[in-house]
C-alpha cells in the first residue's frame, strides 16, 4: 500500500461568477487519522474537494496531495482513491462488472476486482446490476472503486448520507480502519454528530472560508466544562457543597458545578462522607459549538480570524469579477438545483440536491481514469485537460470553464462517443469482445 500523503489547502479560493464557493481556505490533513471535512450544505466542501481531486480549477490558491497537484501526481489511482456520489454506475453493469472496466482501464489485475468486493464486504452481491443496489450498497460499491488502486489516500464526500444505522457502522469502522493503517482519509459530512465518533481531526469551513481545524477536543474551551455530580441523598451533597463554598446549580439531572473538575468536587462530597450516584464532566453540545462556529457567534484562533458571515462574504465579492455573461454561471437560482448549475448566492441548506438525479456524467466519483486515459465517459468529460488560467485581473475576468458552466449547456463530444463505444464492447461478465483483428466488438 503507498503510504498516506499529506493534504494541503493553502488560501484556495474558488469563485463561481459573483459567487465566493470558497474564500482563501488554507488547510491541512495528516496522514494515519480520520478527518472531517464538516460544513454547513453550501459551505464549499465538494468544490474543495473537487479542486483536490483535479475536477475543478481553482480560482486562486492551491490544494496538493503529498505536495502535488493531482494533474501532476505519477500514479495517480495507486495515489488518492474518491467517492463524491453515490450513484455514478451505469445502472445495467453488475458491480463486479463496474469494477473489472475501471481495472481493466487502470491496467490492475482482475483478481484486484475480487479483493475489493471482498474488502467491502460485495462479494456476494457482486454478479448483481448495480441499478438494484441499495444505497448502501452503492456507497460500498463506490469505495471498492477508490479502493481499487490501494491508494493511501482516501477522499470521500459525504459518505453517510442516506445510510441506515448498520451502514453508518460499517462505514465508520471501515475508514478508522484505513486511517489505522496509515491512509490518509478525509471525509466529508455536514452534520458533526455523523462524524463525532469516527474523526481524529477536523476542518471546517462555512461560507467557504475556515472556521475551525484541530483535534476534536480542541473544538471547545476546558473552561467551558463544568461537573455535573448527584447523589442519592441529594440534601445532604448540597449541604456539603455550600459548606465547602462551592457554587452550583440544580438541574434535574443533578447539581452542576463550574470551576471545579471532576475529583475536586469528588473529593468534597468524599470529605463529608457522601456517596454519590453519578459524577461525570458535561462540555458544551459540539454540535451547537459547530452552529455557532458556523453562524460566526464564536470563533476559534485556528481559523484565519475572519467571521464567517454575509460581510466576509461581500468583501470577498469586491474583488470578484464582474458578474457572468449569459452562457456562462448565471447568478439567478436554477430551476432544476444541481451542484454545477447552481449559482445562488445564498449558501442555506440545499435539501432537493441531496437527492435530486442528476445527469450520470455529473457524478463521476473517480478522476483516475482521465489520467490512465480510461474510456469511462463520467470522468474524462470531468477532467478533460483545461487551457491555463491566465492570470485573473479586477478587470480581466476569467474565461468561463466547462464545469462552471450549467449541466444542461453540455455537448457531447468524441471523448463521449468513444466511451460509449468502448463500455458496449464488454459483456455483461466484462469481458471484452475480440473480432479476428484483435479489434473490440459489440
Ligand atoms: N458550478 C457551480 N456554479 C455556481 N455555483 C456553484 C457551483 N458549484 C457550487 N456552487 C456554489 O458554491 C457554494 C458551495 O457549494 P458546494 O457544493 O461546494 O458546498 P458543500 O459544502 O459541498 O454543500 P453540500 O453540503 O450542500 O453539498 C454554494 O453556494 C453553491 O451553490
Amino acid at each position: 500500500m503507498p503510504d498516506g500523503q499529506v493534504l494541503e489547502f493553502s488560501r484556495l479560493t474558488k469563485r463561481f461568477g459573483t459567487i465566493a464557493a470558497v474564500s482563501r481556505l488554507t488547510a491541512r490533513v495528516e496522514p494515519g487519522q480520520v478527518t472531517g471535512f464538516l460544513g454547513p450544505n453550501g459551505a464549499g466542501k465538494t468544490t474543495s474537494l473537487r479542486i483536490l481531486l483535479g475536477l475543478v480549477r481553482a480560482s486562486e490558491g492551491t490544494a496538493t496531495i503529498g505536495g502535488s497537484a493531482y494533474r501532476s501526481l505519477a500514479n495517480p489511482l495507486q495515489t488518492v482513491g474518491a467517492v463524491l456520489e453515490a450513484s455514478s454506475f451505469h445502472p445495467g453493469r453488475s458491480g463486479a462488472n463496474h469494477l473489472l472496466v475501471y481495472a481493466r482501464a487502470a491496467g490492475l489485475p482482475k483478481k484486484r476486482v475480487d479483493e475489493v468486493l471482498g474488502l467491502v464486504g460485495l462479494s456476494d452481491a457482486a454478479g448483481r446490476s448495480a441499478g438494484g443496489y441499495s444505497l448502501g450498497m452503492r456507497q460500498r460499491l463506490g469505495l471498492a472503486t477508490a479502493l481499487l488502486g490501494d491508494p493511501g489516500v482516501l477522499v470521500l464526500d459525504e459518505p453517510t448520507n442516506g445510510l441506515d444505522p448498520e451502514g453508518i457502522k460499517w462505514i465508520r469502522g471501515f475508514l478508522r480502519q484505513l486511517a489505522r493503517e496509515g491512509r490518509t482519509v478525509l471525509v466529508s459530512s455536514h452534520l458533526l454528530a455523523e462524524v463525532q465518533q469516527t474523526v481524529d481531526a477536523l476542518v471546517m469551513i462555512s461560507r467557504g472560508r475556515l472556521v475551525f481545524q484541530g483535534r476534536l477536543d480542541e473544538l471547545t474551551d476546558p473552561a467551558e466544562y463544568t461537573t455535573v455530580v448527584d447523589a442519592p441523598d441529594r440534601a445532604a451533597l448540597t449541604d456539603a457543597l455550600r459548606s465547602a463554598n462551592v457554587s452550583f446549580d440544580v438541574l434535574r439531572s443533578g447539581l452542576t458545578v463550574s470551576g471545579l473538575d471532576g475529583s475536586q468536587v469528588g473529593q468534597v462530597a468524599a470529605n463529608a462522607g457522601i456517596a454519590l450516584s453519578s459524577l461525570h464532566r458535561r462540555g458544551p453540545a459540539l454540535e451547537e459549538v459547530f452552529l455557532e462556529l458556523a453562524n460566526g457567534t464564536r470563533t476559534h484562533p485556528s481559523a484565519d480570524g475572519t467571521v464567517a458571515t454575509g460581510e466576509a462574504e461581500e468583501r470577498s465579492a469586491g474583488t470578484e469579477p464582474p458578474p457572468a455573461p449569459e452562457g456562462e454561471v448565471a447568478p439567478e437560482p436554477e430551476p432544476e438545483p444541481e451542484p454545477e448549475a447552481e449559482a445562488e448566492a445564498d449558501p442555506e441548506p440545499e435539501p432537493e440536491r441531496e437527492s435530486a438525479p442528476e445527469p450520470e456524467r455529473e457524478s463521476a466519483p473517480e478522476p483516475e481514469p482521465e489520467r490512465e486515459s480510461a474510456p469511462d465517459p463520467e470522468p474524462e468529460r470531468e477532467s478533460a485537460p483545461e487551457p491555463e488560467l491566465e492570470p485573473e485581473s479586477d478587470l480581466d475576468p476569467p474565461e468561463p470553464s466547462d464545469d462552471d458552466r450549467p449541466w444542461e449547456d453540455y455537448v457531447r463530444t468524441d471523448a463521449d462517443e468513444e466511451a460509449d463505444a468502448f463500455f458496449s464492447s464488454f459483456d455483461d461478465a466484462g469481458r471484452l469482445s475480440r473480432n479476428d483483428e484483435g479489434e473490440a466488438t459489440r
